[in-house]
């Protein structure tokens, strides 16, 4: 029997000047998500058990990017995707242009198990969720005050926003920097910038999984789809690790960062830690982006070449640590 590993994320590209207290909230959710995948992993559930779980945890939480709380494409609706994917067999599922799924991993997960597929999208997606049975609610439930204020602004700024303070990034068009704290009609604006999250799990038998969801970018052209859904860029699980991305989608896409991971273990012989920073330093194609990852041997490591990153992981020796810069 090996050890298991979980680590989260609830996004890179985290704001300098992002207040204290919104830091320690998203702190908290993190550590009860970590708390929640323990108890799991402590009660023998199976590692693509436990991922699921605790990004539907995330998902439910209008904090972070993903259900609830996910960015508003340019029409000022939600479009949501997700994936998973189980490292032994190598199975996965993904979704992506969901409007009324509660918790899209876990259609992501019946798209792997109940469908021949392994990626469905729009209104096939939502036929195949009805079909199902899953929680379905109207595109409301998943529009929050705040990311209508963070649409606004990124509409000010022409801009799509992965970061809505840093500068021009990458692809990531027209700086949309600005002063804290933000106004809107001279009153100051509950701004926070909401991101992607993930979860990878290895478990006692060696088993690794990941998942992955989000809402976006904010501000993104209906029909976008980014890399948290695609199976080797935002999300990735083999027999030797399991790995979910965060930050700007196209980067990561061209880089097929998520499979990289698994790659540089495989072809080069690295351990988890060298094959993050390895594939953070030379195969990110000039983007901002980060990710979590385990090993089959109980390992777990992270890598960002943004500011931040919020984070967390534990293992089974009693180790914890929730981060963001
Ligand atoms: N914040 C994020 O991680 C965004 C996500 N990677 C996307 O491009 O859709």
């Amino acid at each position: 029997m090996g050890a298991w590993a979980i680590a989260v994320h609830g996004g890179a590209g985290v704001d300098p000047n992002l207040p204290k207290e919104r830091q320690e909230e998203a702190k908290r959710l993190l550590t009860r998500c970590l708390d929640i995948g323990i108890s799991a992993l402590r009660s023998n559930l199976s590692a693509i058990d436990v991922v699921e779980l605790v990004v539907r945890e995330l998902e439910t939480d209008p904090l972070f990017n993903s259900g609830r709380g996910s960015a508003l494409t340019e029409n000022g609706t939600v479009e949501m995707e997700a994936s998973i994917m189980d490292g032994p067999k190598r199975r996965c599922g993904a979704v992506s242009g969901l409007t009324t799924v509660k918790n899209p991993v876990s259609l992501a997960r019946l798209v792997m198990e109940k469908s021949p597929h392994s990626y469905l999208a729009f209104s096939g997606a939502e036929e195949f969720a009805k079909k199902q049975g899953v929680e379905m609610v109207d595109n409301e439930y998943f529009i929050t005050e705040d990311n209508v204020g963070m649409l606004k602004l990124a509409k000010e700024a022409n801009s799509i926003l992965f970061d809505y303070r840093i500068p021009a990034v990458g692809t990531c068009g027209a700086s949309a920097a600005m002063d804290s704290p933000l106004q809107m009609n001279g009153l100051p604006i509950s701004v926070y910038a909401p991101e992607t999250v993930g979860c990878v799990v290895v478990d006692k038998q060696g088993r690794c999984a990941a998942a992955t969801s989000t809402g976006g970018l904010m501000n993104k052209m209906s029909g976008r789809i980014g890399d948290s859904p695609l199976i080797g860029s935002g999300t990735y699980a083999s027999e030797l690790c399991g790995v979910s991305c965060t930050g700007e989608g196209e980067a990561i896409i061209r880089s097929t960062l998520a499979r990289e991971v698994s790659a540089v273990m495989e072809y080069k012989r690295l351990n988890l830690h060298e094959a993050v920073d390895y594939v953070i330093k030379n195969k990110l194609d000039e983007g901002k982006a980060g990710l979590i990852a385990v090993s089959k041997d109980g390992e777990v490591a992270c890598g960002f070449n943004t500011t931040g990153m919020f984070r967390g992981c534990a293992t089974e020796d009693g180790f914890m640590e929730v981060g963001v810069w």
